[in-house]
């Protein structure tokens, strides 16, 4: 029976530029997103009706009703046609680093290629950070979500993701800006020999949703601080999981260590941050 496998990326917002609100209520972003070599797992089978089943360490708490962002991707893809459909999850939820969007993404992407169809033009329907995981590499996102520019000349980045178990709902860190209309990054994202020469240009750039998770989940802060001997350390999305960006694989392999041995109840991964 042919079986399709796909890897769901965790999505990191290097940079997260709110700019303004449309009068729809959704927010205009200028984000730099790369994509980690570590994430969820979809298996995708043929089957008669759709059916969903999900285990890992992180799968407690996820849906596994309709409501599951995999199963509202196959629907979007075709609202009858069967499928099972195995998610394998290692992503912990509501972290900010677009954990069901990047399953939706794979989800579309498997399905797809065992129906024989292209993936859909409205992906943005199952969440704004779905389009930017259809084709999980770096890129400057602009839009509400939906623009997608691919960025070149980033160098692949060693870091660790640390998320202390704490959910920030996204709508609420929106509500909670204090200013909506704020400065873009550079128009141009220069290239960079190396992980310092990004740590140090990123350094000027922000987060505006970090203030307003930071109100709503003041662990942020613990968890910005035992990443204090990164080259730069950000939350990503809207919360709670920070990066730490380090020099070489071994320091963020140990700082790894380090942060796991000092928060065991936290989620701590070593990572690479692919171009
Ligand atoms: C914060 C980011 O993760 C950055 O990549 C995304 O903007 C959020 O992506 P997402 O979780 O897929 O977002 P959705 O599920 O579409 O939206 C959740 C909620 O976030 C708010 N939202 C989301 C995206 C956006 N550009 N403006 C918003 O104001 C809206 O209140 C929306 O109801
Ligand atoms: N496949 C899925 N995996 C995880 N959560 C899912 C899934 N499908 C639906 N959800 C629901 O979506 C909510 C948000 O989870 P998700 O992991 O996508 O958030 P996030 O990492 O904050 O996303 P983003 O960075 O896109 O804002 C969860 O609380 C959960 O109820």
């Amino acid at each position: 029976m042919t079986k399709i496998n796909d890897f769901a990326p965790a999505k990191i917002n290097l940079t997260l530029h709110v700019l303004g609100q449309r009068p729809d209520g959704y927010h205009l972003l200028d984000s730099l997103v790369v994509f980690a070599d570590f994430g969820d797992r979809i298996e995708v089978s043929p089957n008669s009706e759709l059916a969903l089943s999900v285990e890992g360490p992180f799968a407690d708490g996820v849906p596994t009703g309709e409501e599951n962002l995999v199963l509202k991707a196959a629907r979007l893809l075709d609202p009858v046609r069967g499928a099972s459909i195995h998610l394998y999850k290692e992503l912990p939820s509501a972290a900010g680093i677009g954990g069901g969007s990047s399953d939706a993404a794979a989800t579309l992407r498997a399905l797809g290629e065992m129906w024989g169809m292209p993936l859909p033009g409205n992906a943005m329907t199952l969440g704004a950070d779905v389009p930017m995981c259809l084709d999980p590499k770096a890129a400057r996102i602009s839009g509400a979500g939906e623009g997608r520019m691919p960025v070149e000349g980033l160098p692949a980045m060693p870091a660790v993701l640390v998320n202390p178990r704490v959910g920030v709902p996204t709508p609420a860190a929106f509500k909670g800006l204090a200013t909506k209309n704020n400065a873009p990054m550079p128009d141009v994202i220069p290239d960079f020999v190396d992980v310092t020469a990004a740590a140090d240009w990123l350094a000027g750039q922000r987060n505006d949703l970090s203030a307003p998770a930071r109100e709503i989940a003041p662990v942020i802060d613990d968890v910005l601080a035992v990443l204090d001997d990164a080259l730069l350390a950000r939350m990503s999305g809207s919360g709670a999981t920070c990066f730490g960006l380090y020099p070489d694989t071994e320091t963020a392999q140990q700082a790894a260590l380090r942060i796991a041995a000092k928060r065991p109840d936290w989620w701590v991964a070593p990572v690479t941050l692919n171009p």
